[in-house]
């Protein structure tokens, strides 16, 4: 008797679950259908399919795309072939954008809609908490922390190498002095760990929900080390503030502000990654890209040593507003942060319900429907290349179409530092910090040239090494003579 009632307990049980399953699942889908309806929603135009299971398939190809450093461009097909709006289903649904109008609601109206989603857990064990790692509340109160640091200012040492160049800058203006306080061993394992969990960290996010299964030991040694040269950095600070009192902040400021905001020592040392990996390498490869684009256009490189000649008249003591007298600089930096947009591939997640203005009905005009939770993946580098807002020669390298006065009308279209709340807070640092190395490199350099029998191919069709930012596979070779 107890027996057949067990069974019969078990069975009404089932019997509710899937009831309540039932009853959750359509009021999802009755109060999806409204949402979409109340805001003209229609279903997307393109979806993007793979063959085999969760669509694996597509995972292979790009994963053989990016082994052969040429991802970006095996992607453009699909852009040309979907559209600048579809959804893609590899593992989970999605969707890809390049839609200028879709990348404002994304980044502007509709803000707080969206977060970084899986970004969090990808990043974590390397940079840990601080301002590229959270959303909300705790995201807020780092930018406000960070953003009085990062206006361009200050004097920085310079050296030859773009990598060291710019992890030598950045390190000045977060540590409050320079890396040459470490041994040369001790500056070797802070550069090799921190570039080693880069690395992984850019594969990690690619794997979004599943970065967990990419963990190799030896990333969690690369990141206890970045994480306990961070740390020296805050001890030194604080060493320094029990001296020298509020004098200390000359040097340390940004150490000094974020600690007595935040209390921690170790949650200092966090932001000093986040932002040490925000501000670093995106720079780097940036003036890799510049050099070696200004090197194959030698008419090019011309201009902008005339230029550079004439405001500065040969003096070498570059200050801001020499900079500001540059056009033909600014025009440089602005292409080669279009041809090569330094977060190439961001990814956004749905913190609700929400829509697109883009993307749906037969044309693709008009809105969609986005449930909370999915991703939305905006390709910064294939929207800088649409032929129908830069041209026929978008792939091309000419700054000069940023004088002529053809985009005055890009706005969204244009976003290498991000638009909204979450825009970069160093774009003018880096700015300042790229020009004044170009003029001092080419006053220093005036004959620098491409090495003979060195291969010219169209932007876009060079190898890349797409981590966390786009680099160049062979560097930028040059005769410094
Ligand atoms: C060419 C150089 C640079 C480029 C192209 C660049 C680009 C970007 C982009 C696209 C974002 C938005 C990322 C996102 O929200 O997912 C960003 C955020 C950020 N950048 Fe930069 N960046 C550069 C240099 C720098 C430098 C030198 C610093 C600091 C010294 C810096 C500090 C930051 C910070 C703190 C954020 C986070 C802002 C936030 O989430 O509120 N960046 N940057």
């Amino acid at each position: 008797m107890a027996y057949v009632s067990m069974k019969i307990l078990i069975v009404c049980g089932l019997a509710t679950l899937v009831a309540y399953w039932y009853i959750s699942a359509r009021t999802e889908a009755k109060g999806r259908a409204n949402f979409a309806r109340q805001h003209g929603c229609q279903p997307i135009k393109n979806n993007l399919r793979g063959k085999w299971p969760l669509s694996l398939d597509l995972l292979k190809v790009q994963y053989a795309a990016a082994q052969r450093n040429q991802l970006f461009d095996f992607l453009q097909p699909y852009f040309d072939k979907y559209g600048p709006t579809f959804s893609i289903n590899i593992v989970g649904e999605g969707l890809c954008t390049i839609d200028p109008a879709n990348v404002e609601a994304i980044t502007i109206s509709k803000f707080d809609d969206w977060g970084l989603g899986t970004r969090r857990r990808g990043v974590f064990p390397f940079i840990g908490e601080g301002i590229f790692s959270q959303d909300g509340h705790a995201w807020k109160q780092s930018r406000d922390l960070i953003r009085k640091h990062s206006d361009a200012r200050g004097t920085v040492d310079l050296a030859p190498a773009f990598f060291s160049f710019t992890l030598g800058t950045t390190t000045d203006l977060l540590f409050g002095e320079s890396l040459d306080t470490l041994s040369r061993d001790d500056q070797k394992d802070f550069s090799n760990s921190f570039d080693h969990a880069t690395k992984v960290t850019a594969l990690r996010l690619r794997l979004a929900e599943l970065c967990w299964v990419y963990t190799p030991p030896s990333f969690m040694k690369s990141c206890r080390t970045v994480k306990k040269f961070a740390s020296h950095f805050v001890r030194r600070a604080l060493a320094c503030q029990k001296q020298q009192g509020n004098a200390a902040k000359r040097q340390y400021s940004f150490i000094l502000d974020l600690y007595e905001k935040i209390n921690s020592q170790f949650l200092v040392s966090d932001q000093l990654v986040n932002v040490l990996l925000a501000g670093r390498d995106t720079t780097a490869a940036s003036l890799t890209w510049t050099f070696f684009h200004l090197l194959r256009n030698p008419e090019k490189l011309q201009r902008l040593k005339r230029e550079i000649d004439s405001v500065t008249q040969g003096d070498s003591g570059i200050t801001k507003q020499h900079i500001q007298q540059m056009p033909y600089l600014s025009a440089v930096w602005t292409e080669i942060l279009r041809l090569y947009p330094q977060i190439p591939m961001n990814v956004r997640f749905a913190t609700r319900h929400t829509w697109l203005p883009k993307g749906g009905g037969p044309d693709g005009e008009m809105p969609i429907f986005v449930p909370k939770h999915s991703g939305c993946g905006i390709s910064v580098y294939h929207m800088h290349r649409r032929k129908d807002l830069y041209g026929e020669d978008a792939n091309g390298f000419r700054p000069e179409r940023w004088l002529s006065g053809e985009l005055k009308d890009i706005k969204y279209g244009y976003m290498p530092f991000w638009h909204g709340q979450r825009i970069c807070l160093g774009k003018d640092f880096a700015t300042l910090e790229a020009s004044y190395l170009i003029v001092r490199l080419l006053q220093a350099y005036p004959d620098m040239h491409l090495p003979q029998d060195h291969a010219i191919l169209q932007p876009g069709k060079e190898k890349q090494d797409v981590g966390i930012v786009v680099a160049s596979t062979e560097g930028c070779k040059v005769v410094l003579r």
